[in-house]
């Protein structure tokens, strides 16, 4: 069956499950996800914990294989079972921003933008990362490592890092799970932007019904399935 999606969908998921468990006790994670999304809009990601967002996110981020469906991911169609498709969808054009910021501690703020640039083959590594964390406000901390960096500073070199690479999709989970009121406010603000000028679009999965709100459209799910689909 082909999936390649229209042009201006940026995200197409058809009956995506995921079983976890053993053979003998399966735990159905994901029941059956359809779901289409535009390009270069927002969505927000709600519901209970458990309900298999993040669970989601990681198979259309092509950080995880699903059990079965189709997913088309950045103009990438792939079969879910399928690990070369799950390699094509990693060298897609997607960039991740999630809540514990997973920086690498032993390179400095500079570095982790530089470097993931660099491995996929960018000329101008350095300078670009150095560009994106101007962008982002950090120009006066490219030489720091993370652990001298605030909360807000460390999710501001991943929104940076996850942009540098020009994503034609952004994906953040929790982006401000480890932050306070203040600064997830900040953080909002920068992904929102960091979006607009890469012209990317951002799928985001939240507990905070403000930032849902902010979004063209919210999804929420409830044990392994979307149950209402709104534009906010
Ligand atoms: N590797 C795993 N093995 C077994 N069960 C798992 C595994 N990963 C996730 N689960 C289960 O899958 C369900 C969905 O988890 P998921 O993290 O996708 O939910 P969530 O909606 O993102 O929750 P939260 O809001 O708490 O992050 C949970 O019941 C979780 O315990």
């Amino acid at each position: 069956m082909s999936i390649e999606p229209a042009a201006d969908i940026a995200i197409r998921a058809r009956n995506v499950t995921l079983t976890l468990g053993t053979r003998e006790a399966p735990t159905e994670i994901l029941k059956g996800i359809d779901v289409d999304i535009a390009r270069g809009s927002s969505v927000a990601i709600l519901g209970p914990s458990g309900s298999g967002k993040s669970s989601l996110m990681a198979i259309l981020s092509g950080l995880e294989r699903a059990s079965g469906g189709t997913v088309s991911v950045a103009g990438v169609a792939y079969d879910s079972l399928d690990e070369d498709g799950l390699a094509l969808a990693r060298r897609g054009r997607v960039g991740i921003v999630l809540q514990a910021f997973h920086l690498l501690p032993t390179m400095t703020a500079l570095e982790n933008v530089a470097v993931p640039l660099e491995l996929a083959g960018a000329p101008d590594a350095f300078a670009r990362a150095q560009a994106e964390l101007e962008a982002v406000g950090l120009g006066h901390r490219l030489t720091h490592y993370p652990v001298q960096l605030s909360g807000g500073e460390q999710q501001r070199v991943a929104i940076a890092r996850a942009v540098a690479g020009r994503p034609d999709i952004l994906f953040a989970d929790e982006p401000t799970g480890n932050l306070d009121g203040t600064t997830s406010g900040a953080i909002v603000e920068l992904l929102f932007d960091r979006q607009r000028a890469a012209g990317a679009t951002l799928l985001i999965i939240t507990h905070d019904p403000a930032l849902a709100q902010r979004c063209d459209r919210v999804l929420t799910m409830r044990d392994g399935l979307i149950v209402s689909d709104d534009a906010a």
